[in-house]
């Protein structure tokens, strides 16, 4: 994934952020959390600001909402993070200009980083403006983004130009009303929680260096606050190590920012055992979820398992005390946690829930068809082949061949007679190649059903969800034509992977968390899927023609001279090129 992904961050357990987290942001995707082991040192918990006991949190009654946003704090005393390091943010951001423009917040996912910088602004009566990838409006403007003049990066440019200009998002309702007051002295930060797709070989890291530097000498009277999260890489053992130089921003900053006179770094940790159980404690009692003495291991086992991510311990707990029922699960002889009878039907009525509501970004994903599981209680056992089922399972998800796809294949192998003029047009100009114009046209028949069926998939699969989700992700970005779909496909593999339960391992949520990476994936893939064969059968690129959009964003995506050297390597070989590659769908037909 750090191949690909890396330098702008990680697929946060993103439901993380979707937290807008689902969101989170910048790709985030950690398969392998549950092995995470943190380096980062642990502050003392008596240092530790006390959580508020008081009833005035509000609470939204909105049952969509998950946890960790329906009990999201409001106020810094609130907040589960060392108190230490909410006095150093915050006295950084009492800091008058121009001593203090840019504070780097790193470390691990789901330790405030985010909170805590909010609420502080909103104290403070300051106006945060926060950059977000425009990948959230996909569900409206999809086609549009194709024919976007700018890059997600040129857009960022143009955002850090803008900001001194932008008015502030509307965090709080009173936001406003204590900035009346305090006008004169409102101060004004940029915030940067997830960041454009950063990469060395397109420059755009080195474009995203430079607008940093030129924002700090720039005589503007706003600060700006970058937050990086942590991730884990995984190596080719297949074991996870921790990346130093993510925790400190150098592989983002470079030394020149990070030596910088006005940046500030200040590490982040994961949120201290005593005050997860606070938070947690907390919650409970406002779910009116009486505390049993089993309750006390199980949440001792989360809050160690969750390695300071309270996001995620929030997240298993909501998971694993089904709301009728809201009975702790009791421990088996092996070790593990028997399955609450009914969590299969919850894990599958919150994904509607977060899917249904108006402005969630997975809005698309109401049309899918959800596996609920009428008995619920069947535990099945997995005792399938894992191999060649698993890669051809695999191939169909990226592969993701929809109705109609043959047709319009064959329509557009042919010269330009079925090609509409004015298509045809564009094209001679050489501002559409023969690809790309099918790829706009197949926008116009959009989301023609998928003949991947999940169900099957899932069976032939014969692996954990998490394998196969790790297996998609290394493999979808081949199947995608620009930057969006790569981030949309990202994003999604980030939710379902907080969908997944670390510990203690849940198949059903496992199976949901994989059902809804694979119904995302085929949702956000272009329709036909572009697979590298296909680009150099129905497109010969010249070098020349690379630059052209939206070949600027696969060329983002791989690099433009490894383009270069695997069209030229292809062509070399040119028979191998054309040979269609088998069809896992056809595969499948008994016939
Ligand atoms: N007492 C609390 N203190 C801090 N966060 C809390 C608390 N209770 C619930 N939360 C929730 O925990 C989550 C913490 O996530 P946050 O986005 O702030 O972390 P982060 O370090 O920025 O993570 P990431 O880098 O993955 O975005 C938030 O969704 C917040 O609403």
């Amino acid at each position: 994934m750090q191949r690909r992904l890396s330098l702008s961050g990680t697929p946060k357990k993103s439901l993380a952020s979707s937290k807008r987290k689902g969101k989170q942001s910048s790709i985030k995707y950690s398969p392998a959390n549950a092995k995470r082991r943190r380096d980062t040192h642990v502050l003392p918990d008596e240092e530790i600001e006390t959580i508020s006991d008081e009833e005035s949190i509000p609470v939204n009654s909105n049952s969509s909402f998950l946890w960790f946003e329906k009990y999201q704090p409001t106020k810094s005393s609130e907040l589960a993070v060392h108190k230490g390091k909410v006095n150093a943010i915050r006295q950084w951001m009492n800091e008058s200009c121009p001593y203090s423009r840019l504070l780097v917040l790193s470390g691990p996912s789901g330790c405030g980083k985010s909170t805590t910088v909010r609420i502080l602004a909103h104290e403070m009566g300051a106006s945060l403006v926060e950059w977000s990838n425009p990948m959230d409006t996909r569900s409206q403007n999809y086609q549009d983004y194709n024919t976007e003049q700018f890059s997600l990066t040129e857009k960022f440019q143009r955002f850090m130009s803008l900001a001194e200009t932008y008015p502030e998002l509307e965090l709080h309702s009173s936001a406003k009303d204590l900035r009346k007051k305090n006008t004169s002295e409102s101060k004004k930060f940029v915030l940067l929680d997830e960041l454009p797709y950063l990469s060395k070989q397109t420059g755009t890291l080195q474009m995203f260096r430079e607008v940093l530097l030129s924002a700090l000498q720039s005589r503007g009277q706003y600060s700006i606050i970058l937050i990086l999260t942590e991730t884990k890489s995984i190596n080719s053992e297949g074991t996870t190590f921790q990346d130093k130089e993510m925790s400190f921003g150098t592989q983002i900053l470079g030394p020149e920012l990070l030596d910088h006179h006005h940046v500030s770094v200040i590490p982040m940790n994961p949120i201290a055992t005593t005050f997860m159980k606070k938070a947690i404690d907390l919650i409970l009692k406002k779910e009116n979820i009486p505390l049993q003495s089993k309750s006390s291991t199980f949440i001792q086992d989360l809050v160690t398992a969750s390695e300071g991510d309270l996001r995620n311990v929030l997240n298993a707990l909501q998971f694993y005390l089904p709301r009728k029922n809201k009975q702790f699960p009791s421990k088996e002889n092996n070790g593990k946690y028997e399955s609450q009878s009914s969590t299969s039907r919850e894990a599958s009525e919150m994904l509607t829930r977060i899917s249904g509501r108006k402005d969630s970004l997975y809005s698309a994903l109401t049309t899918f068809r959800w596996k609920l599981e009428d008995d619920d209680d069947k535990q099945k056992e997995y005792q399938k082949d894992i191999g060649l089922g698993m890669l051809h399972a695999l191939g169909k998800v990226i592969w993701n061949k929809r109705e109609g796809d043959d047709e319009v294949l064959s329509s557009n192998a042919q010269p330009s007679s079925n090609v509409p003029n004015g298509k045809e047009e564009q094209r001679q100009k050489g501002n559409l190649n023969l690809y790309s114009g099918l790829f706009t046209e197949a926008n116009a028949l959009e989301k023609r059903p998928s003949l991947v069926d999940v169900k099957t998939t899932i069976e032939q699969a014969g692996l954990s969800g998490s394998m196969f989700r790790y297996g998609i992700f290394e493999n979808y970005i081949d199947s995608c034509l620009n930057q969006m779909e790569a981030y949309s496909v990202c994003d999604i593999l980030s939710f379902a992977d907080t969908m997944a339960i670390d510990y203690p391992y849940s198949y059903q949520a496992d199976e949901m968390s994989l059902w809804f990476a694979i119904q995302g994936t085929l949702w956000y893939l272009p329709s036909p899927v572009p697979r590298k064969w296909r680009q150099i059968k129905f497109h010969r690129w010249r070098e020349d023609e690379i630059s052209n959009r939206p070949l600027d964003d696969y060329s983002a995506i791989y690099g433009k001279s490894s383009t270069i050297e695997y069209v030229q390597t292809i062509i070399n070989n040119e028979n191998q090129a054309l040979e269609d590659p088998d069809d896992p769908i056809e595969e499948d037909d008994p016939a």
